[in-house]
């Protein structure tokens, strides 16, 4: 056997890394980090696309003087002080472990599970450093996000490749694919959907984040994936079409996004004599500010505002046991020849 010379790099034993990829939140609600995490997130041209001699000025001037203050405010309302982190990390976090606790379950120690974040911490070069210096020779990057959109998926996909671009040794990658069609996603949301539901109600919105219509008419896939979920869920769920309606949420700036709005939506509801309603947030893989302040606070508001009765929100998929189960068993599938 040839003798490896004393500054021969060190040569870890092969593993299989799998990397889930979250969003990104701010580390705290103070105003520097939620600017640090606006400015970052907001400076990304798969969110927002205008060019960087327009678009710069705005963001950094008036846009950054004011919103980490109110975003602060408002994730202050949901922030998750004994763990002092956001909801959405705390929730990633979570799957994390269980599906780390599966995979060695499964496979033993040949495998490595980390999460990463397209914005702020743990940031998604940090984490792929570190799965290559332990070994990760072959990497599966699974974005959580349902749906596929430029502004979400797309992004993170470029962070990770980014990332690759540094690496002397690139592991080989593979990328689960977006989930909105799986049936076993459906059958968990419907399920949500019977357990949320204490009593019967006049409509259930499904409210998804938004994105620019230009977006849409420039060929993002989102809009038609979301509208797929609706109707596979409404099939899911026996009802028919007057009880289950896609809206769209959390618009930013001042083209005109995704519409039907959802705080629009629910006050036409109530107006119309619907006064039972409730939402799902199914583009949501965890509860975040999104929905745990937007949904459950402006967005009921609108509704109890215009006569609403009752309103009732139904949770993300989360850490729960069939979420889980769908992220491994996705995992498991497109992990499938790869020896481990
Ligand atoms: C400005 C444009 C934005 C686009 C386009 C956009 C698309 C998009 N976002 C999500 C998921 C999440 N967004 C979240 C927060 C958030 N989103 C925007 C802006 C755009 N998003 C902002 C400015 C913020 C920060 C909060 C605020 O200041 O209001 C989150 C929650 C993060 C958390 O910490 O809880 C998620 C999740 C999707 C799915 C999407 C396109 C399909
Ligand atoms: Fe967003
Ligand atoms: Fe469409």
């Amino acid at each position: 056997m040839h003798q490896l010379p004393p500054d021969h790099p060190r040569i870890p034993s092969e593993k299989t890394g799998i990397l889930l990829a979250n969003l990104g939140t701010p580390d705290s609600p103070d105003y520097w980090p939620m600017r640090r995490y606006l400015s970052e997130f907001l400076s990304d041209k798969r969110v927002v696309d205008y060019p960087a001699w327009l678009w710069q000025p705005i963001l950094q001037g008036p846009i950054l003087a004011r919103r980490p203050s109110k975003s602060g405010a408002n994730y202050r309302m949901i922030w998750n002080n004994e763990a002092n982190e956001s909801p959405l990390m705390t929730i990633t976090k979570a799957q994390t472990a269980a599906v780390a606790e599966w995979a060695e379950g499964r496979y033993g120690d040949k495998v490595m599970v980390e999460f990463a974040m397209r914005y702020g911490n743990p940031s998604t070069r940090s984490v792929l450093r570190r799965m290559v210096e332990a070994g990760c020779s072959r990497l599966l990057f699974f974005p959580l996000y349902p749906h596929y959109a430029g502004a979400t998926v797309a992004t993170a996909n470029d962070e990770l490749f980014r990332g690759l671009m540094k690496e002397k040794w690139q592991p080989t990658l593979r990328i689960v694919p977006p989930y909105f069609d799986e049936d076993d996603y459906i059958a968990a949301l419907a399920n949500s959907v019977r357990a949320g539901l204490a009593e019967d109600v006049d409509i259930l919105l499904c409210s998804y984040h938004g994105l620019p219509e230009r977006y849409l008419r420039e060929g993002d896939p989102y809009h038609c994936q979301c509208h797929k979920t609706t109707r596979r869920l409404r099939e899911a769920l026996g009802w028919d079409e007057t009880k289950i309606k896609t809206t769209f949420q959390s618009k930013f700036g001042p083209e005109s996004w995704l519409q039907p709005y959802t705080v629009e939506e629910v006050a036409r509801q109530a107006e119309a004599g619907n006064k039972r309603v409730a939402v799902i947030a199914p583009a949501f893989s965890s509860d975040c500010i999104e929905t745990l302040e937007e949904i459950q606070g402006e967005i009921q508001e609108s509704f109890t505002h215009a006569g609403g009765e009752r309103f009732t929100y139904i949770p993300c998929l989360n850490a729960g046991e069939e979420h889980m189960a769908v992220l491994t068993r996705l995992i498991e599938t497109n992990l499938a020849g790869w020896t481990l």
